[in-house]
């Protein structure tokens, strides 16, 4: 929720309908023929049609043939990978992503932002937040597979609940897109929706280019074209530091060897945030997340299949070093909870600046800023799950391994004197108490009748329940 939900959480799968409808636009634009071609073809696709709806209704005995949609009746969304026949557009349909982007502060004065990949896990947190100071939110999201969309809809109907509609549909549906810029003035885009996850690309790495790359082209042209064009503020990660050994990572350190093709696609997200500053002065700031985790958080990512398989008494696998020989590195990660990130984002959009263009036509020269969002105090995989084991007082059944050459990198440590600087940043959560966060939330989600008896047992018996007491049974 997320309510990243996708994004950074929510992945967003690609259509590449996106084109058609570009060249479509582009076609209407620049083609002027004659009033008498145009009668002449009117009158030939006029019989090509009554023809074809003849044939239609001949030759299906049950199907009545589905209107042309007007603009202003709801139309099937083309994106395949919701499991709900989504709909979008019609007068109830805008009056709903109206509402939903509407300012509500008493001075009137306040963001209005689409927030994309709304239903996973950092752009949902980020959408109530935003709500919660009276801002405008719209969440977009394609509620798609990657992990189980029922969470998805557990974080949408959250936001539902403070006012925040998310839209079914996808960042590369160009025609939906530009429709929502059309009905909302949007004056920011958080854009959240993503394929994340380091180690899936060795599975489905087209699925990484057509989010991360294609899905974001598709975004930025749609901006460009906005009038007034929003700021927009996006997620990369700290993937992008790849083979990076000068730690603690800082803005200025390389970002030219990514491991894991991940890295890559969001790397190359930030070069074609570079193009679109330049050509078009779109205001454009990428944040670099260090390892989110919180409450609504990602099942793709270890501390949360860690949590899942702890208490169902399954072995976890941890990878303890890498490097081998003398380099022995130990395996850790700046683990950085949700709403210090959270808090990293409201200070982009804040400080944004903005987009200086245009109708796709640049009047000046605009924002392009990168940040890390981190929390300076990189743990070892192993402490994770100690923590883990003693909150859920579940002794853990460990496989150590070395870590495999799976896109994974050793070590992650972000420098955050920059976005303490310019974004007020400063995180303030230690893993220990954000886990405990996370940990109380997976209870009372996925088991509320344990979640119980273990507060139960808590307050009757507090010491002697603590502690890594090997007592697996009671988490059956
Ligand atoms: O910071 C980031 O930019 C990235 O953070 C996470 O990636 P990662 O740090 O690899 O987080 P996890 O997948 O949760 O892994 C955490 C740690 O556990 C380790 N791990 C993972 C899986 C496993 O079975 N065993 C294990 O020890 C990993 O090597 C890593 O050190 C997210 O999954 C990415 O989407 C995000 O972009």
């Amino acid at each position: 929720m997320a309510p990243q939900l996708t994004g950074a959480g929510g992945a967003a799968a690609v259509k590449p309908q996106f084109h058609h409808f570009h060249h479509h636009r582009l076609a209407t634009r620049h083609h002027h023929p004659s009033p008498t071609s145009l009668l002449s073809k009117l009158a030939f696709w006029s019989v090509c049609s009554l023809s074809l709806l003849l044939a239609f209704l001949l030759l299906s005995p049950s199907a009545a043939p589905a209107p042309q949609a007007a603009p202003d009746s709801p139309r099937r969304s083309l994106h395949t990978s919701s499991p709900s026949a989504a709909t979008w557009g019609g007068a109830a349909w805008e009056k709903k992503v109206r509402a939903s982007a509407r300012v509500r502060r008493a001075n009137g004065r306040g963001l209005s932002v689409l927030v994309t990949g709304a239903a996973g896990f950092v752009g949902c947190h980020a959408a109530a937040a935003l709500r919660r100071r009276g801002d405008g939110v719209l969440g977009l999201d394609n509620f798609n597979d990657y992990y189980d969309p029922a969470l998805k809809r557990g974080r949408a109907a959250l936001l539902a609940r403070s006012g925040v509609y998310v839209v079914d549909g996808d960042i590369a549906d160009a025609e939906l897109i530009a429709k929502l810029f059309d009905v909302v003035p949007f004056t920011h885009v958080l854009h959240l929706a993503a394929q994340a996850g380091v180690r899936h690309a060795l599975v489905d790495p087209m699925s990484y280019v057509r989010a991360n790359v294609g899905g974001f082209v598709a975004l930025l042209e749609a901006a460009r074209m906005a009038d007034p064009q929003p700021a927009i503020v996006w997620a990369s990660s700290s993937s992008v530091y790849g083979l990076n050994s000068h730690v603690p990572f800082s803005e200025h350190d390389r970002t030219d060897r990514p491991a894991s093709l991940y890295a890559a696609t969001k790397k190359a997200g930030e070069e074609i945030a570079h193009a679109y500053n330049h050509i078009y002065g779109l205001s454009l700031t990428a944040l670099r997340f260090f390892t989110v985790y919180g409450p609504w958080g990602r099942p793709d990512m270890a501390y949360f299949f860690f949590t899942r398989d702890i208490l169902a008494g399954r072995p976890i696998t941890v990878y303890e070093s890498a490097g081998g020989g003398t380099h022995q590195t130990t395996i850790s990660r700046d683990f950085t909870y949700i709403d210090d990130i959270v808090k990293g984002c409201i200070g982009a959009l804040d400080t944004a600046g903005r987009s200086t263009g245009n109708g796709g036509k640049k009047r000046g020269p605009a924002p392009f800023r990168t940040y890390n969002l981190g929390n300076t105090s990189p743990v070892p995989v192993t402490q994770l799950v100690d923590l883990l084991e003693k909150l859920l007082k579940v002794k853990a059944v460990r496989k150590i391994v070395k870590m495999p050459r799976n896109g994974d990198v050793p070590y992650t440590h972000a420098n955050i004197s920059l976005a303490q600087r310019e974004l007020g940043y400063r995180p303030s959560t230690d893993l220990q108490t954000g886990l405990k966060k996370f940990v109380r939330w997976y209870l009372e989600y996925y088991m509320p009748g344990f979640a119980g008896k273990q507060k139960q047992h808590g307050s009757s018996n507090s010491k002697s329940s603590r502690g890594r007491s090997g007592n697996t049974s009671s988490a059956r």
